[in-house]
């Protein structure tokens, strides 16, 4: 048997959603530089679902839909309500999103159709779930969807119960483009593996936010932010990254399984970060993570990811940190139930094989003699 740990470079599937090549990532075969600039997140779901970009009319249609299943079942609201208050948040969002398949009585039909519907509520279901965690947690109530606005600016609107400035909106919804879809990362692997054994579409959606909790994969954003916070100044940037790199410590937001010279997103956020910081006033944060940058790639020759400049935007739209993971799952959601509407399209289940390295040959001996 060959082993490949972590299974780096096994192609496990075919996929037509997006891809990495040469560095260069597309969904659907738009390039992501073009989306970025372009495309709003409502856009780019329904590409990732149906394949091509929306008509204007389909556009429209979607829109009213992600409105018209915003809101979440009382009960759901209920029960985060007796959510510990300091609860990791994306344990407490995987424990809603498992718990949404409790109210929709089509949680278990099988078809095409009744799959794209919940795939439509679990998007517009999950910004309102991670708004409403955000507010139970501060003793807030939580705050209606509003109807006819995009998600950016319904999240931002929920979130703070008040209405966003454009601004925000524009690069939240940048952001939300940027973490859609790539690929077979880790939790879309663990949505698929999920539904490849023919369980229902919330299963496979609530396995993935548990991958994507962990600081090697969407965890590593608010990872970022705390080690920004540890770090503090400018001045302390170089002993800090120093120390860790000594003691051999990774450097959260760095480095990727795939982009070896670099992360197309990165610069998209990079960007951002300063033109946030700028127009505050205040580029202490993003001057911080330019320094980091500076030290990791000359030292390691590893490049910022997705997740890096991705914390200084966040906390620069007053964002607190335990919601740039759930942010992220605001987003990776429509690539999750794109791959799943896929994996059911052509399904077979996915079950590798592991080399046995235990023990041998042993007897049983009956307990009181052992
Ligand atoms: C949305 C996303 O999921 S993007 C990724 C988010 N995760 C992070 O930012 C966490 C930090 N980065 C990492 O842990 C890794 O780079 C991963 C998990 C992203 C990729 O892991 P792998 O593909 O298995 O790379 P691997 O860990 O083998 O790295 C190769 C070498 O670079 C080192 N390295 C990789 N990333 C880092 C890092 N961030 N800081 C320091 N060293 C690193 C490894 O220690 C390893 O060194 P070695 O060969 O001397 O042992
Ligand atoms: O693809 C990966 O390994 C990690 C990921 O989700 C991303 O970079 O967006």
């Amino acid at each position: 048997m060959t082993v490949t740990k972590g299974l780096e470079g096994i192609v496990a599937t075919t996929s037509s959603i997006s891809s990495i090549v040469d560095g260069v990532l597309t969904y659907r075969g738009y390039d992501i530089d073009d989306l970025a600039e372009h495309a709003s997140f409502e856009e780019t779901v329904f590409l990732l679902w149906f394949g091509s970009l929306p008509t204007t009319a389909e556009l429209d249609k979607l829109k009213r839909d992600l409105s018209d299943f915003a809101a979440i079942p009382e009960p759901v609201i209920a029960q985060m309500k007796l959510y510990p208050k300091d609860a990791n948040t994306m344990a407490a969002l995987r424990s809603a999103v498992s718990s949404l398949a409790l109210y929709d009585e089509a949680a278990d039909d099988m078809s095409r159709e009744s799959n794209e519907i919940k795939a439509v509520k679990l998007q517009a279901q999950v910004p309102t779930i991670v708004a409403a965690l955000a507010r139970i947690r501060q003793g807030l109530e939580p705050v209606a969807p509003l109807k006819g606005v995009s998600i950016a600016e319904n999240f931002l609107y929920m979130l703070r119960g008040q209405q966003p400035d454009m601004i925000s909106v524009k690069a939240l919804d940048t952001a939300l483009v940027l973490h859609a879809d790539h690929e077979l990362n880790a939790s879309t692997f663990a949505g698929r593996v999920t539904v490849a054994t023919l369980s229902d579409i919330y299963s496979g959606v609530t396995s993935a936010v548990g991958a994507l909790k962990g600081p090697l994969h969407g965890g590593a954003n608010e990872a970022v932010m705390k080690m920004l916070e540890e770090i503090g100044t400018l001045s302390n940037v170089e002993p800090y990254i120093r120390t860790k790199l000594e003691r051999r410590e990774k450097i959260m937001g760095f480095g990727h399984r795939v982009y070896k010279n670099g992360d197309p997103r990165a610069k998209h956020l990079m960007k951002m970060s300063r033109e946030l910081g700028i127009m505050k006033g205040d580029t202490r944060l993003f001057d911080m993570s330019v320094k980091v940058e500076e030290l990791v790639t000359g030292q390691k020759g590893l490049r910022p990811n997705v997740d890096f400049y991705s914390a200084s935007v966040y906390t620069q739209l007053g964002i607190e940190r335990e919601l740039f993971t759930p942010i992220f799952a605001i987003s990776r959601v429509s690539g999750w139930t794109a791959h799943i509407l896929e994996q059911y399209e052509d399904n077979r289940i996915i079950r590798p094989r592991a080399e046995y390295t235990g023990l041998v040959e042993q007897k049983y001996v009956p307990v009181d003699e052992r």
